[in-house]
Parts: structure tokens; sequence; C-alpha cells
């Protein structure tokens, strides 16, 4: 919606072709100009071969050209609790989330390499690709190995002139989060429960700027900011003062906040064996 706004032309990618068909109704509406075009595909990014023939119908249909910005968005979260979980639900994640974004990095890197294209790609993780967390073991080594791609890929497409940004929200008040929501233990519920959640569209948006201010991590609230400058390794900073602030206030806030949410895993398992034993 917001790319559309900008007068771009647009593709969007998902598997469900009903909900696409609605999705992108609804984002002509905000076409600026009549020669733009708006159109989807159905493809499961998870496929390398689904991806690759999803990106060249998106090339063909926007005569012949190779996309300049790609949003690799598609994932999905399935929590639950470690031991209860069965170990396929490991693959499918990582299948979905981490290699669904490798397939589709990949192959626009490679063609707007070979076609000279100095473009974008932008990554979606989550502050869980900072932080783990109960009932989330299946999600958030996707997420890190996320971050993990983008750090090569930052370095490694600067030889292209291919420009990567990854981006780290909490939690978005999405279908998926309430599909999320209907399996997630009630213990991650209550660590969970003091993020109030932002809406799609306000997270569209701080991501979009944080693109314009040429940022390569990108958070769009506080949890995000302190996580981003704690733990950003060799990633490039966005601002140096406010970077140093954040960071020494994750110093601070984050040891104790490890302490409480340790405390109260282990009063939530002293309550089910309580439970259990009477
Ligand atoms: N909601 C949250 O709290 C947070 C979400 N995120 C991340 O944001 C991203 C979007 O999540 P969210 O909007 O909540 O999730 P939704 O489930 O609401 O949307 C996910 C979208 O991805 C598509 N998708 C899923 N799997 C595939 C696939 N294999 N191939 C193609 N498309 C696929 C879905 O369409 P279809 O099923 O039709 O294919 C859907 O359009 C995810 O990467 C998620 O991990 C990060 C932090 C917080
Ligand atoms: C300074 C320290 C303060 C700490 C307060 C911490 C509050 C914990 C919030 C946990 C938020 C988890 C968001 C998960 C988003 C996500 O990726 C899933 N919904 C999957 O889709």
């Amino acid at each position: 919606m917001l790319l559309v706004k900008r007068g771009a032309n647009v593709t969007i990618v998902a598997r469900n072709e009903t909900k696409l068909k609605e999705a992108a109704e609804e984002i002509r509406a905000f076409q600026v100009s009549r020669d733009q075009k708006v159109i989807y595909i159905s493809a499961d990014c998870a496929s390398p071969s689904g991806t690759k023939e999803a990106i060249k119908k998106a090339s063909d249909e926007h005569n012949g050209q190779i996309p300049y910005h790609v949003f690799l968005c598609a994932g999905q979260s399935l929590p639950g609790m470690f031991i209860e979980q069965d170990p396929s639900v490991f693959e499918r994640n990582m299948n979905i989330n981490y290699l669904g974004s490798v397939y589709t990095a990949h192959e626009s890197a490679r063609l707007m390499a070979e076609n000279g294209v100095h473009g974008s790609i932008t990554f979606v993780s989550s502050v869980l690709g900072f932080f783990g967390l109960v009932g989330y073991s299946q999600y958030v080594p996707t997420k890190y190995a996320i971050r993990g791609l983008a750090d090569s890929l930052r370095n490694e497409l600067k030889a292209y002139g291919i420009n990567v940004h990854c981006y780290f929200p909490a939690t978005i008040l999405t279908p998926g989060y309430d599909e999320e929501n209907k399996t997630k233990p009630n213990i991650t519920k209550e660590i969970e429960g003091t993020d109030e959640g932002q809406t799609p569209e306000v997270c569209a948006q701080k991501m979009l700027d944080g693109l314009d201010r040429g940022e390569y991590f990108i958070a769009s609230d506080p949890l995000g900011w302190i996580f981003r400058s704690s733990c950003s390794g060799l990633a490039p900073g966005n601002n140096i003062i406010s970077d140093t602030i954040l960071s020494l206030v994750g110093w601070v806030a984050l040891p104790i906040w490890r302490t409480y949410a340790d405390y109260l895993v282990k009063a939530s398992s002293k309550q089910n064996n309580k439970t259990k034993t009477h």
C-alpha cells in the first residue's frame, strides 16, 4: 500500500490465491497513476522452484523489469513447549522462515547482480532474532538464522551495489498472530503480555521510514531499539548517540528482565507440578 502510494509497481506473493486477489484489489485503490501495475502471484516461497517461477513471472508481468526492492515477509510461528512438540515442527518452521528467505534472496540477488540492478533486499526477522523466550524454541532459531544471512549478505552483496536491510518487529497484530496464540503456552502469553503490539500498518510505515534513513537494522518499538543497539555485533549502527544510550539502557534493564522472566518460568513449573500431584 505504502509503496503503491509512492508510485511503485508492486507484486505480492503468497500461497492463498483468494486472499491475494482481495489484497491486490485493496492495494490498487491507492494507485497514483494509471500506468502503475499491482499484480499478485500464488507461490510457495519455501520451495526453490516456486520462488524462481514467482520472480520470473513478476519480471515478465512488469515488462521484464527485475524487482528493485524485495521484501521477505513470508513466515510463520508455531509456538509450543520444546519437549512437547514433534521434532518435525522444527524442520517445518526452518523451511518456511529461513529457507524461504534464502531461496527468495538468492534468486533476487542473482538476477539483480546479473542485470546490474542496484536494488535492495529487506529481510523480516523479529525481536526474537535477538533473544530467546519460553515456547518459541522452534521459531527463534529461524529468526537468528535470518539475521545471520542478512549480516553475511550485507557485506557480500556490496560487490553488486545491492543494499541489504533487516527488520526486527515485536508483536504485530496480524492474522498470523491470532493463529499462533491458539497453541501458545500460557507462560509465553504471560511474558509476552507486556508487549501491546502494533498494527501491520504502523510496522510497515516504520520499516519504510528505516529504509528511507538507510538503516541496516530496523526496529519499530522500544524493545526492538534496545535489542538492536545491545546485540548489534558487526552491524552498522543507526545513530551513535542514541545507540550508545540505548545499549546502556539494555545493559541495566536486560539482566533485570531476564531474572524476572526466569522467575516466571520457574514459578509456572511449580504451579504445574502442584496441579499434577494433587
Ligand atoms: N505477528 C507478529 O507478532 C510478528 C511477526 N513477525 C514476522 O513477520 C512476518 C509476517 O508475519 P505475520 O504477518 O504475523 O503473519 P501472517 O500469517 O499474518 O502472514 C504471513 C504471510 O506470509 C504468507 N506465507 C506464509 N508462508 C508462505 C510460503 N511458504 N510461501 C509464500 N507465502 C507464505 C502468508 O500467505 P499464505 O498463507 O497464503 O501463503 C501470509 O500472507 C513473518 O516473517 C513473521 O515471522 C515478526 C515479529 C512479530
Ligand atoms: C528492557 C527490557 C524490557 C523487556 C520487556 C519484554 C517484554 C517481552 C516481550 C516479548 C515480545 C515477543 C515478541 C514476539 C514477536 C514474534 O516474533 C512472534 N509473535 C512470532 O510471530
